[in-house]
């Protein structure tokens, strides 16, 4: 499902023009002030900028989590941009797999449960659900801890249920909201080497960060600054100067 009218072929994500202004009791606030951006299929996009930048808003916007005011939005070549919540359900549960910084797993759910449900909102079989349970979590290194809630496992641990959950539907689009911002060392390492693996094999990522050592496992890097793309460093480009960046594969084990 790439390309279509409108969004270039092999897009997954395609924008024009997005604003978004939050308002609330305070003065409005002009979070993404028309973007556009195109992610192709298989990419590893991250997106980094300081506190306040608007990197989340632009996610939301992606993922269908809060709606634009204006602009146009293509998800897999679809026009997304004017969907109501049902809609946007259904093209998540099918096409959009989410992480967040503090996981959001429902906590009296065990963790095979966590993961099975949106492949059973999706349509999947029971048998079929466990099976791609089961085949995530092994390869998350999960396996023995089907049967415990969220609330006794790390954060890592956590964080890892919660990327088997957004990846159980074979999503078209991974987003990740600081998928490390509440992790230790550890458990960022871990992150980042399974965010490499999935894209490696061809997982569409679009990750939004501060560290500047997640950023480095991206193929590029776009730089947010008051609503805006400031900058964007694409694939095969000289590594642009990030001071304090290292490579994903000085990582050890
Ligand atoms: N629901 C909301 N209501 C009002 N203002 C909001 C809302 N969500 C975000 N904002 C404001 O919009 C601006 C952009 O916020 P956003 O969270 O998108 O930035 P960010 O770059 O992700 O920041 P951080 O890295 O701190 O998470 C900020 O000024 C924030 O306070």
């Amino acid at each position: 499902m790439t390309g279509g009218p409108g969004a270039p072929p092999g897009s997954i994500v395609h924008a024009e023009g997005l604003t978004k202004t939050h308002r609330g009791d305070r003065a409005p606030v002009h979070a993404v002030r028309g973007v556009d951006l195109t992610v192709r299929e298989g990419e590893f996009v991250a997106v980094t900028g300081p506190s306040g930048a608007g990197k989340s808003t632009l996610l939301h916007l992606v993922g269908g989590l809060e709606r634009p005011d204006t602009g146009r939005l293509w998800i897999g070549g679809e026009r997304v941009d004017a969907y109501g919540e049902a809609r946007w359900a259904v093209l998540r549960r099918r096409s959009v797999g989410v992480v967040f910084q503090f996981f959001n797993l429902v906590s009296h759910l065990t963790v095979a449960d966590n993961v099975e449900l949106p492949a059973l909102l999706a349509g999947a079989t029971p048998r079929a659900a466990r099976a791609s349970r089961a085949e995530l979590l092994a390869e998350l290194g999960l396996q023995g801890r089907e049967n415990a809630l969220p609330a006794a496992l790390s954060g890592g641990e956590q964080q890892r249920v919660a990327l088997a959950r957004a990846l159980v539907n074979q999503p078209a689009l991974l987003l990740a909201d600081e998928p490390a911002g509440s992790l230790d060392s550890k458990g960022t390492r871990d992150v980042l080497r399974l965010l490499a693996r999935f894209h490696a094999r061809g997982q569409t990522i679009l990750m939004v960060t501060h560290d500047a050592r997640m950023a480095s496992a991206a193929d590029r890097v776009i730089s947010f600054f008051d609503g805006r793309i400031a900058d964007d460093a694409p694939l095969g480009d000289p590594a642009p100067a990030r001071p304090g960046v290292t490579g994903v594969l000085d990582l050890e084990d």
